[in-house]
């Protein structure tokens, strides 16, 4: 039994990269698929955000002198890239699904409208929404945000390399410990990064709960559907 009926889950573009030192590796993009595949089996509703970082980050290319809007527009270009490939890994196993866009950019996919993705999503597709917010300025967690509470998903589930949200960076400070749950406050309180600070705002404000996961594991996104408190539930 599913423990949500619809949700959204983000991915992060730096997670697709496996391995390698920067794009797409494969394998991990079809265990990504298979575990996707895995829930929608289940009846779950999926709509899915996933990051650019693999390929390009807005921020990264100011230091290196290029226009920050630019910049930005080219990270939501490369959310389109990674979207394409999910995309392309879900048909291959056997998923309905789709991209919408929030840039314009037909054919390439449909552009963006909460009608347009609730009604994928009620026919049974998961639907992949790309570009993150279409703006500059933002990232795709706080695109990913939005579109959670746009479509009415009952969580936001992040899925990261890391298995929940620690004391401090886990990846800095080995004597970090995991939170099994904590609210919006601490986080700021505590001043802890494994969100941006608009995204979360947008959630507590919205009262929508986040689940912070370690989705590099295969198996996980199952077990975090049927219930298994594996991660970290953030809510006010
Ligand atoms: N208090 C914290 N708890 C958990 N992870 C944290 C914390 N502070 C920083 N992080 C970092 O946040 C990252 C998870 O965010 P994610 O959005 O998946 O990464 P990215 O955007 O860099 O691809 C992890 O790499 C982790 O090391
Ligand atoms: O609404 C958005 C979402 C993303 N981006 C750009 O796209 C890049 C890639 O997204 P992100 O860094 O969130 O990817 P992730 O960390 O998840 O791989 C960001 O750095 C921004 O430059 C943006 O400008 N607006």
């Amino acid at each position: 039994m599913a423990a949500f009926k619809r949700i959204l889950l983000k991915l992060s573009g730096e997670s697709l990269m496996g391995e390698k030192q920067y794009g797409i590796d494969e394998k991990r993009l079809s265990e990504y698929a298979s575990q996707i595949a895995e829930i929608a089996a289940l009846g779950v509703q999926v709509g899915i955000v996933i990051g650019g970082g693999n390929i390009f980050r807005g921020l990264t290319g100011t230091s290196k002198g290029f226009d920050r809007v630019q910049g930005d527009q080219m990270g939501m270009l490369a959310t389109v890239i990674n979207s394409l490939a999910l995309n392309s890994a879900l048909q291959a196993a056997g998923v309905k699904s789709r991209v919408l866009t929030a840039i314009r950019m037909e054919p390439i996919g449909e552009f963006y409208s909460k009608q347009k993705a609730i009604s994928s999503l009620e026919q049974g597709e998961v639907v992949i929404l790309s570009a993150g917010t279409g703006n500059p300025f933002f990232t795709t967690d706080t695109g990913s945000s939005l579109r959670a509470i746009e479509i009415e998903a009952d969580v936001m589930l992040k899925g990261t390399r890391v298995d929940g949200i620690y004391t401090a960076d886990p990846e800095k400070d080995k004597t970090a410990t995991k939170f099994d749950e904590i609210t919006y406050d601490e986080i700021y309180n505590r001043n802890l990064k494994v969100m941006d600070l608009t995204a979360t705002t947008m959630c507590k404000e919205n009262n929508m709960p986040i689940y912070v996961f370690d989705m590099d594991t295969v198996g996980n996104l199952k077990k975090v559907i049927t219930g298994e408190k594996i991660g970290t539930l953030v809510r006010n």
